[in-house]
């Protein structure tokens, strides 16, 4: 085992022995720590960056006692994980739930050496004042008391130097990376001062209320008062699930906005609207677009120029904020904001802190931020949680009296008194910034996928197996067995694949090269095989190579080589200078020049330019040894998926539970799919316990946004 770090350190050389868990709450960081750390690494429980902490903290103080060392080796692994914070408490009480570890080999093969510990059998004994005693005697290492940073005394301003700007901050049982933290402070900050609500004439937004939502729906009317909630604070919050209006909603909060300018004489707002990738803005752009005439249709004699005032186009945020290759600030922050008054942001639940934070930083004080997305989603793979994290301490019904008569006065809706359950009741300002869209138009009663989404949104696995064994011939939903030799895994990815790689058997000629990759990516987008993991016979490495290997033997595709017509791929790292995000998919295509149309094709790799701005072309052409970061992409992993719709989504489920395989993971890979879904489970999981298992388990983000807010209003 390696053990580079063994020379600099005075080591605790009283080594226990093999069999017993190495007693942490007294010791000095013993090399057998480290070449438990080590065996993590290899095992995949941890990542090597994590490890690589370890050895950077020793540099610096040599004598940091172990369970100090392990504490800030466990915050960054949970930075890895997702979270922004190592939540002590917590870890003491379940530290194999909260840190997911162990996780098989974390790559679902045999595993070849399983480490003798776990950090639960480490963590044996610490008690949480011990440990944070034990943080506290550490150079690396700032205290925060919480109420001193949530009412700005922080270390934000604090000078740079590496002394007076230790790497974590512990507030109360909670270890950060101090970046995470002070994101964090950030966010909470931007938002506290927009939760004040403006003092607005209620009865011309009655008017217009009235107008955009004619119908009289049985109350309450969710979405008018989304848009009642909307206007009056410079932030608000509206989330909803697959299909809620969530657009819809936007739209008219858009034109209620404009028409209140108009109205009054006033330059129309400035509106920006943007989501976190291409994909997710190309879906709202065209979402709004196929909604405008019909919205708009009722107004134009009254508002003629309220088309004009309209948003005609969808950025993604980092376009939006101006995020630029090797700088570290965007063009876009407080020294320069945004000119924006309007800014709304869809897909938000897949936005971690620190984009959330220079988004924030971006915008004046008086820009009004609208969040849109979906709260049972799957979180950002970025540290931070923002929208699930906001949207934890909102309780459906939490509006206060003075909220309600808002609301009845701008929408005419008399919501129930929630004040005879206290329970639910909160003064929370974000509670009042925020609504929550129940009611999908998209999957009715009577859609199996939108009971199948409740289902394992509300951790009902056994109605969930009632849904997906059904035996319906044209079944939305299904269960397909896997059996050995695969047979019928190979039926399900084949059919999957079928209509793309017809597409790919049209003519090619240099004047429809584009037209055709277009088509190509349409049939692509109707089907996608998608999986919770990784690594694996069942994770997408090992299901790529297979289909690949598949797809060669049957001759469906002339598999040769690194680069095939028909290979897709996906992009693994930002690539500013060819304007390509992680990500974003390509399909290996013949590419014909046109400036030598008789020269024999050569292989490019297609992408769809998302968003087409002036001039360009909806495709770009790329050539393969271009991409500097890319994977093969027959099947992607659902955090890939996510900010994506397809007619078919099939999800693959590993052989043996997953702590990766959770309920939110589930529910985001169900709501891919437009029309039908398919759940393939290994031969070996007879009982279905893997799905089980991955129902019953949550994601706990161990953020403090949503609690930071609530605090302030005490
Ligand atoms: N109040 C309503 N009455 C009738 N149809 C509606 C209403 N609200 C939305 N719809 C329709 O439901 C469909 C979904 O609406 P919308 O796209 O606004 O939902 P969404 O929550 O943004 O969906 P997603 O984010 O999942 O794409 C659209 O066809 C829309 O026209």
């Amino acid at each position: 085992m390696n053990r580079p770090y063994a020379k600099q350190m005075a080591f605790d050389l009283d080594q226990p022995s093999d069999s017993a868990p190495i007693n942490l709450t007294s010791r000095r960081p013993s090399a057998e720590l480290l070449d438990i750390l080590d065996e993590w690494v290899a095992a995949g429980w941890m990542r090597s960056i994590d490890r690589a902490v370890a050895g950077l903290v020793l540099n610096h103080a040599a004598d940091i006692s172990a369970p100090a060392l392990l504490a800030l080796v466990l915050a960054s692994h949970q930075a890895g994980q997702g979270h922004v914070c190592l939540d002590m408490n917590a870890c003491l009480i379940d530290a194999k739930s909260l840190l997911r570890i162990p996780s098989g080999d974390g790559r679902g093969n045999d595993i070849q050496a399983v480490p003798r510990f776990t950090p639960a059998d480490l963590l044996q004994g610490v008690t949480l004042t011990g440990w944070q005693a034990a943080l506290d005697s550490c150079p690396g290492v700032v205290l925060q008391r919480p109420e001193s940073s949530i009412h700005g005394s922080s270390i934000l301003g604090a000078p740079t130097s590496e002394q007076s700007n230790p790497p974590f901050v512990r507030e109360g049982g909670l270890l950060y990376l101090r970046r995470y933290w002070q994101q964090e402070q950030g966010i909470v900050a931007a938002l506290r001062s927009r939760l004040t609500p403006d003092a607005l004439p209620a009865e011309p937004i009655r008017h217009i209320l009235d107008a955009l939502f004619p119908s009289t729906i049985a109350q309450p009317d969710w979405q008018k008062i989304a848009c009642a909630v909307a206007i009056r604070r410079r932030f608000s919050l509206i989330t909803g699930g697959p299909g809620t209006g969530k657009t819809t909603t936007v739209v008219k909060f858009l034109l209620l906005e404009q028409m209140r300018a108009l109205e009054a004489g006033l330059p129309p707002r400035r509106i920006r609207l943007c989501a976190p990738t291409g994909k997710a803005a190309a879906r709202l752009l065209q979402s709004i677009l196929g909604q405008m005439d019909a919205l708009l249709a009722p107004f134009d004699a009254a508002f003629p120029d309220l088309r004009k005032a309209l948003p005609d186009t969808v950025e993604t945020v980092h376009r939006l904020i101006g995020v630029r290759p090797n700088q570290i600030h965007p063009v876009y922050r407080a020294e320069n904001p945004l000119p924006a008054d309007v800014v709304v942001v869809d897909e938000a639940s897949m936005i971690g802190v620190e984009l959330m934070a220079k988004l924030l930083a971006s915008l004046d004080e008086t820009t009004q931020l609208v969040l849109l997305g979906d709260k049972d989603q799957l979180a950002s793979v970025e540290p931070g949680a923002v929208l699930g994290e906001l949207s934890s301490v909102i309780a459906p019904d939490a509006y206060t009296a003075e909220t309600r008569n808002w609301l009845a006065a701008t929408t005419g809706q008399t919501l129930p008194d929630s004040e005879t359950n206290k329970s639910i009741v909160t003064d929370a300002a974000l509670a009042q910034a925020a609504v929550q869209l129940h009611h999908s138009y998209r999957f009715d009663s009577a859609s199996d996928i939108g009971a199948l989404a409740r289902c394992v949104n509300a951790g009902d696995a056994s109605g969930a197996l009632t849904l997906l064994r059904t035996n319906k011939e044209q079944a939305s939903v299904r269960l397909v067995a896997d059996a050995a030799g695969h047979q019928p895994l190979r039926r399900i990815v084949q059919e999957s694949l079928a209509p793309w790689l017809a597409a790919l058997n049209e003519p090619l000629s240099a004047e429809n090269q584009d037209a055709r990759a277009s088509a190509i990516f349409a049939a692509h987008n109707k089907a996608q095989v998608l999986c919770a993991l990784r690594h694996g016979p069942y994770g997408v490495t090992g299901l790529n190579r297979w289909i690949e290997d598949m797809l060669r033997r049957s001759g469906a595709l002339a598999v040769t080589g690194d680069w095939y017509i028909g290979r897709p791929i996906m992009v693994t790292r930002n690539d500013p200078a060819l304007r390509l995000a992680n990500g974003e998919i390509g399909i290996t295509l013949p590419y014909v020049n046109p400036e030598s149309p008789q020269s024999p094709p050569s292989l490019r790799v297609a992408f769809v330019n998302e968003i087409i701005e002036k001039g360009e072309s909806p495709i770009r052409w790329i050539a393969p040894g271009r991409l500097t970061a890319c994977e093969t992409a027959f099947a992607l992993t659902v955090h890939k998926a996510q900010g994506s719709e397809f007619d078919h989504s099939v999800l693959v489920l590993p052989a043996m539970p997953n702590p990766v395989l959770t309920r939110e993971l589930i529910y985001t890979a169900i709501t891919r799919a437009r029309h039908r879904f398919t759940l393939v489970s290994a031969p070996t999981d007879t009982t279905f316990t893997v799905l089980k298992q991955g129902i019953a388990s949550r994601v706990q983000r161990s953020g403090q946004l949503g609690a930071k807010l609530a605090r302030l209003d005490d």
